[in-house]
């Protein structure tokens, strides 16, 4: 063995070359060893994180366990009719603002119901999962899972006969469609698109019942908005796939004879509203003394929306499931013409953002801090305001609370559910 010193200074040039040569044979090797170390590594990283990612997208969006004797029956139990000539409705996104009410409502005259509803976290979860608490306690059983997991809904289909599938699922906002934009082909174009197939190739077909929205109408200046107006100019990607739903639903009628109601829904608010919206965050911020941020059209003028109370948008899902022919298709073909259908649901009274905030304020008893801003190009429209004739004719709908009242209510559900009221009562 050579000695250390022999090592540091080799005693003949012969031995520094071979030594020189050992030293880069080493050197190499050891760089080499590093290198296919660190490849290894990031092949680890990068496994890693596709497969974390595949677990992320997985659990999303099929996270859910289902199946099963006990969860069957309770999928039965769920959607028995109590009524005579009662319906039987899967209800998607029963977790959902307008989801819980429709399905209260069935329930509660006898209808049966099964929800359907992915709990994701585009706004607090816990919300959702409050609002299936009060469905259980009315009998209404939510499957969680996603409206993109086929397999699921053939099973639900399976167990149950469906009349009606009432479609409330989707990914809703309108300027949230800039920050996720994947988000809205997901959920409102290929989940409508595997429910639809799945409607489709039922026997017998459903009735199909779904949420548009009022955003279709996007840049038309023509008011009021009525279901012949233009709706090719959507102003963000939200309204575009609410657009799109409309076609495609459009062609399931056409081919495989579904019936189809799309309702046009104008900014809905009330007791267990979504958080993302106006009315609940300028609510929110109020009382937590919290600036709030209003916008304000081209020249200074206001925007204004339509804004329509729940219990009116439960009538007309309602007055439209009952009112809904029936799908003519058969085996996944279409045996005859069904109805197609598309009703604007609103207020028919247009009121300013800042009229608004002072209701909220009146009824908070207090003021907010208000930054008035130019309204970002966001996908935003500054107005909307709907005629609602077609509606009022072909399924009795009429619109009963205005803002005023409606507000009222909402607060009063906001300070009892969140039961931080600050020691203030609500009139
Ligand atoms: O009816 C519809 O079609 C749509 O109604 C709402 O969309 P939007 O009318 O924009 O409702 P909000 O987000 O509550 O906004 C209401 C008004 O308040 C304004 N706003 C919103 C947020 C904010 O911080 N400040 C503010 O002034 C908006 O510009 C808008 O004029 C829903 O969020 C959509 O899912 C639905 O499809």
């Amino acid at each position: 063995m050579p000695s250390l010193e022999e090592e540091l200074f080799p005693s003949t040039p012969g031995k520094v070359k071979i030594e020189r040569a050992r030293q880069l044979h080493r050197c190499f090797a050891s760089t080499s060893t590093m290198f296919l170390w660190a490849l290894f590594l990031i092949a680890l990283t990068a496994s890693y994180l596709s497969f974390q990612s595949f677990v992320d997208s997985g659990s999303r969006y099929f996270s859910a366990s289902w199946g099963g004797i006990h969860w069957e029956k309770q999928v039965r139990n769920s959607a028995q009719i109590h009524r005579s000539g009662g319906l039987s409705v899967l209800v998607t996104g029963a977790a959902g603002f307008v989801g819980t009410h429709v399905s209260l409502a069935l329930k509660k005259r006898g209808d049966g119901v099964v929800g359907l509803d992915n709990f994701n976290n585009y706004y607090d979860p816990s919300l959702k999962k409050a609002r299936r608490a009060l469905l259980k306690s009315h009998n209404v059983f939510i499957v969680e899972g996603d409206i993109n997991d086929a397999r699921l809904l053939a099973k639900l289909f399976d167990v149950v006969a469906f009349t009606h599938v009432m479609h409330l699922a989707a990914q809703a906002g309108v300027r949230y469609a800039m920050e996720n934009p994947q988000s809205y082909v997901h959920s409102n174009i290929a989940g409508l698109v595997t429910l639809l197939e799945t409607s489709k190739s039922a026997d017998p077909q459903p009735a199909f019942v779904w949420a548009s929205s009022s955003s279709v109408y996007g840049l038309n200046d023509k008011t009021p908005f009525s279901e012949s107006d233009r709706t090719d100019q959507p102003a963000s990607l939200y309204a575009a796939t609410k657009k799109a739903g409309e076609e495609i639903t459009h062609t399931y009628n056409h081919i495989y004879g579904l019936s189809i109601t799309g309702l046009r829904f104008f900014t809905v608010y009330g007791p267990w509203g979504r958080p993302d919206m106006a009315y609940f965050s300028f609510t929110r911020n109020i009382l937590q003394r919290k600036p709030i941020t209003v916008y304000r059209g081209k020249n200074r003028v206001d925007l204004a929306r339509d804004f329509t109370y729940i219990d009116d948008i439960v009538k007309g899902c309602v007055g439209s499931l009952d009112t809904a022919g029936k799908s003519t298709g058969s085996g996944g073909k279409k045996r005859g013409p069904a109805p197609y259908r598309i009703f604007n649901l609103g207020n028919t009274s247009p009121v300013t953002v800042p009229t608004l905030v002072s209701i909220l304020e009146k009824h908070l008893k207090m003021k907010a801090k208000k930054n008035v801003v130019d309204m970002p190009g966001n996908g935003d429209v500054p107005f909307t305001h709907a005629n609602i004739s077609s509606a009022r004719r072909e399924l009795g709908y009429k619109p009963t609370t205005d803002l005023q009242t409606g507000l009222k209510k909402f607060v009063r559900w906001y300070l009892s559910y969140y039961g931080y009221n600050h020691g203030r009562t609500v009139n």
